[in-house]
């Protein structure tokens, strides 16, 4: 599975990709906004961080497909490679999604809370597909069941779309959300941290050093 940050803040981008097995970052008007600066140099900031091996998200603002594709166009110029542009499965969406894949413009689906949604969204050449599994959670609904039943059309209809879910807020919903199917999640740097923690790893870690110094000696390590 793929790992991206579900961020927009350059300290938890850096550490990220410092520390982890990060393919790229996603974002969204609300992640942004909580930076509070000028978002073309933040997102210019972000590219030059990733470069072109990691991928951008960057989600479109406007409600019709015009304004969508003026948008698509505009970042995919400003930003270069290995850019993607998120657009939600409204109607306009969909009809821009159809228009800028025919155009090589990358595509993620966002905002998706249903397998049809995602479906239509692939078959309209979105790249990625992203489900919002705990706002899924939080309606009463399942974000997981979601994420397999998507991923079970996906396979029977032979489409290239992956699955990117998104809007976790604990690493059981990311467990779950892999064995389901899904390709890849976006997430918090908090929660990355969180997936590799484990109390019982860092007592057997301790553990290891004292038994080390008891014989050898403080800060005496492999090396002569
Ligand atoms: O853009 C997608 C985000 O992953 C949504 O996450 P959120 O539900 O925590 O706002």
């Amino acid at each position: 599975m793929e790992f991206f940050l579900d961020t927009a803040n350059i300290n938890s981008i850096k550490k990220g990709i410092e520390y982890y097995p990060i393919s790229g970052v996603t974002t969204n008007p609300t992640i942004i906004s909580r930076e509070k600066t000028n978002f073309i140099e933040l997102l210019k900031n972000i590219k030059s961080i990733l470069g072109n091996n990691k991928s951008l998200h960057v989600q479109a603002l406007g409600t019709n497909a015009k304004n969508i594709i003026e948008e698509a166009f505009y970042i995919n110029e400003l930003l270069g490679d290995n850019v993607y542009i998120k657009i939600p499965v409204i109607p306009e969406g969909i009809k821009a999604m159809k228009s800028l894949s025919e155009k090589n413009i990358k595509i993620t689906a966002t905002a998706v809370f249903t397998p049809q949604q995602g479906l239509i969204a692939a078959k309209s050449g979105a790249t990625y597909v992203a489900p919002y599994v705990n706002r899924i959670d939080n309606i009463s609904g399942n974000g997981i069941n979601v994420i397999n039943e998507m991923y079970k059309l996906f396979e029977a209809e032979k489409t290239q779309a992956k699955i990117l879910a998104a809007s976790f807020k604990n690493v059981e919903q990311i467990h779950k959300a892999s064995l389901a199917g899904a390709h890849s999640a976006t997430i918090p740097l908090e929660l990355m941290e969180y997936l590799i923690f484990h109390p019982l790893t860092d007592v057997s870690v301790e553990n290891f050093i004292k038994d080390w110094e008891d014989l050898y000696g403080k800060d005496k390590t492999l090396l002569p």
